[in-house]
């Protein structure tokens, strides 16, 4: 894996020895590690800042200004690339009440420092905080085309919110303290309709906060103010926008959210799949999310919309940058491979792995939002995770049993239980691919590796039926773009060489318009989710593991999720070889065997020794714990951890187990006390 360039979590400072005690590194995330012990029930009363005691503070401290979502902020709090003092100078004080006379509004421009907080006494204060690379264009394209935006904010999808009266926004309307809204007001704004995307419901996350990262509530100015002229981006002057926001239901790639299926997207949402054809403007849309916040919607994507803040990795394929989306203001992950430089084979891949990671919609699952071409350049469009990946938060926490159990292991098995009920195996779970949104809601990603058994399910009914178009799976290519869909012919490839000749607009054009229909194995019959027939999840009624080489592949995900539990609270490996997990057996046979050979006497792998030095074990009941992991910790990873794919429990099994069900049972108990 390649790792980040910039690590989107800031570095230790020295104050950090303080927390130690504590179990945090790094005290500038401080508070939102408390939030989230706070909502697992695992918080001291000591160790909690509450929000209202930050909010009586007239200035603040590097500390308190970070990643609290109990506070209203407009944007990412991403302060490592901050300036000390915002450009165009001005510190604090820049982003200060203005807008002809009303002093209840906020004008903010691109690198401000700011958020509004409200004190008891009402008194809005602005806050040392970054606003990111929105760009004055965003906010005044809001204020230009949504005069009916005052008293509201923006959710998590983009939606339009309305806000309890504790606090106020940019333009003086009234916020809940918290960024939060009551159940009623998430109600009446369509909040829970939207939910009903979330495929199985699952998730349970804490929906109905805003967190900072996703809550542009952007100061705007009244209408007629000088700074409300329509944005002068390139992009803007080809699109319409008058209607870009408010008219969102007439818009050819806008869905109301009724029609939105749980699970996985109907291909009526995608009409892009019957499209290969390059536009003429050399664009086109591949693929797009059946819960694209409302915000991003439009007919047209390309580059421009995107405001680049940050490299976050490249290879020699792809660039991976952290952005702003310009329509919404939201955060986003865009990464843009050269078309000039795909096979057509890697491209076709490729093309289905983003629609399928974007019809495949669970809370669990990082979204991808769209995928397009533009002027030889394949964007796909991600959703943001602020907190970045597993590893990046082990760095910097240490994980007790209750949070492995509920902001890692619960959610990865829900993320596993939806996906294997539409018939996709992940096959690559490894910290890199667990990433952490700003509320600690966990969102896996990299389906490059994954199976879609679902396809194959497809291809055998029409071969029953007659059909000759069933062919044997295709060996497994690993690394990006190499999403099998078993059973499922590849199409055919041409050679890397050839392409390279072409020019990028003939290699995007000769591309597209070769690929493969992608509609015909969409939602309705291959991943069968629209309907909600399914009794789970609202997923497709069909066994797949009755199919063997799905339930070993399943069985390899949930051994994945047992060595990374056992990672996380032993601190080491399981000292086991997995059957159809460990991809390099022989490789991984031979680290092993210099562990054998290890005259050391600490007994067979002794906990938190190195995997090399580490004795491997033949069955998961030899697995050493130390005497802090509890009986039935164990005896849950040891299940996990069984030797064959067809003795570990499936993904929705581990969910029912009583002890995980009880544990989460302790969690929402203490929570509520703690709240009391
Ligand atoms: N949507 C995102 N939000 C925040 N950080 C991200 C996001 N996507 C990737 N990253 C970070 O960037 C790193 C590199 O991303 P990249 O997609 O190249 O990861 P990878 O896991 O190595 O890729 P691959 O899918 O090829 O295995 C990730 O490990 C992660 O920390």
């Amino acid at each position: 894996m390649r790792r980040i360039l910039s690590s989107e979590l800031e570095a230790p400072s020295p104050a950090g020895a303080s927390s130690a005690a504590s179990g945090l590194k790094l005290p500038a995330l401080k508070a939102g590690w408390q939030s989230l012990k706070e909502r697992l029930g695992i918080a001291r009363a000591s160790d909690t800042p509450t929000s209202h005691v930050r909010r009586q503070e007239p200035q603040d401290s590097d500390q308190d200004s970070d990643d609290d979502f109990d506070e209203i902020k407009f944007f990412s709090n991403d302060k490592r690339g901050a300036p000390a003092v915002p450009s165009g100078g001005g510190g604090r004080g820049k982003s200060s009440t203005s807008g002809g006379g009303d002093p209840g509004l906020l004008v903010l421009r691109s690198g401000d420092f700011g958020a509004i907080l409200t004190s008891d006494s009402g008194q809005t204060t602005p806050k040392r905080e970054r606003f990111a690379s929105v760009s004055s264009k965003v906010l005044q394209m809001r204020a230009t085309t949504d005069s009916t935006m005052r008293g509201t904010g923006y959710g998590m999808n983009g939606q339009l919110l309305s806000s309890s009266p504790t606090a106020v926004d940019a333009a003086g309307n009234a916020l809940s303290p918290d960024g939060g809204l009551t159940a009623s007001q998430s109600l009446r704004n369509g909040l829970s309709s939207n939910r009903g995307a979330w495929g199985d419901g699952g998730g349970g996350g804490p929906t109905l906060k805003v967190p900072s990262d996703t809550v542009p509530t952007a100061s705007r100015r009244d209408s007629g103010t000088p700074g409300t002229s329509a944005p002068t981006t390139p992009s803007s002057a080809r699109r319409p926008t008058s209607d870009a926001w408010g008219a969102s239901t007439s818009h050819p790639h806008s869905q109301p959210h009724s029609v939105v299926a749980r699970g996985l997207s109907s291909s009526a949402t995608i009409p892009h799949a019957r499209e290969p054809a390059l536009s003429s403007s050399g664009q086109q849309l591949l693929a797009v999310s059946p819960v694209l916040p409302p915000l991003m919607r439009r007919s047209e994507w390309v580059m421009e919309d995107y405001d680049i803040s940050r490299l976050m990795a490249r290879t020699s394929s792809y660039v991976l940058q952290r952005a702003t989306c310009m329509h919404s203001g939201l955060p986003v992950c865009l990464k843009t491979y050269n078309m000039a430089a795909f096979s057509r084979e890697s491209f076709n891949m490729l093309r289905q792995e983003v629609e399928l990671q974007a019809r495949l919609v669970h809370n669990n699952l990082l979204k991808v939002f769209a995928a397009f071409v533009d002027d030889g350049q394949l964007a796909i469009v991600y959703e943001h995770a602020p907190r970045g990946d597993l590893g990046a938060v082990m760095e910097r926490f240490t994980l007790g049993t209750a949070e492995v159990t509920e902001v890692v292991i619960r959610p990865l098995l829900k993320a596993l239980a939806f996906m294997h009920s539409r018939g996709v195996c992940h096959g690559n779970l490894k910290g890199d691919c667990i990433m952490f949104m700003q509320d600690w809601r966990l969102a896996i990603t990299g389906l490059a590796s994954a199976t879609n058994f679902a396809a194959a399910s497809r291809s055998r009914r029409h071969r029953h039926e007659g059909s000759d178009s069933f062919s044997h799976p295709q060996p497994h290519h690993r690394g990006s773009g190499s999403v099998r869909s078993a059973g499922m012919p590849l199409p055919g490839a041409s050679s890397r060489s050839s392409r390279s000749n072409m020019s990028a607009a003939a290699a995007t054009a000769s591309l597209l318009n070769t690929a493969p229909d992608l509609s015909s194995y969409g939602s309705r019959s291959g991943y069968g989710a629209e309907d909600g027939s399914s009794s789970h999840g609202g997923g497709p009624d069909i066994d797949y593991y009755s199919d063997p080489d799905f339930t070993t592949k399943a069985g390899a995900d949930v051994a994945m999720v047992g060595r990374l539990m056992y990672e996380l609270l032993v601190g080491s490996p399981p000292p086991i070889r997995l059957v159809g997990v460990d991809e390099d057996e022989d490789a991984n046979d031979a680290l092993l065997d210099e562990g054998d050979s290890d005259e050391s006497s600490d007994g067979p792998g002794s906990p938190g020794r190195p995997r090399s030095q580490a004795r491997l074990v033949s069955s998961p009941e030899e697995l050493p714990f130390p005497s802090s992991v509890a009986p039935q910790a164990r005896r849950f990873i040891r299940s996990m951890l069984a030797r064959e794919a067809f003795d570990r429990p499936t993904a929705s099994d581990l969910l029912r187990d009583p002890w995980l069900l009880s544990a989460a049972q302790t969690a929402r108990r203490r929570s509520s006390e703690m709240r009391r």
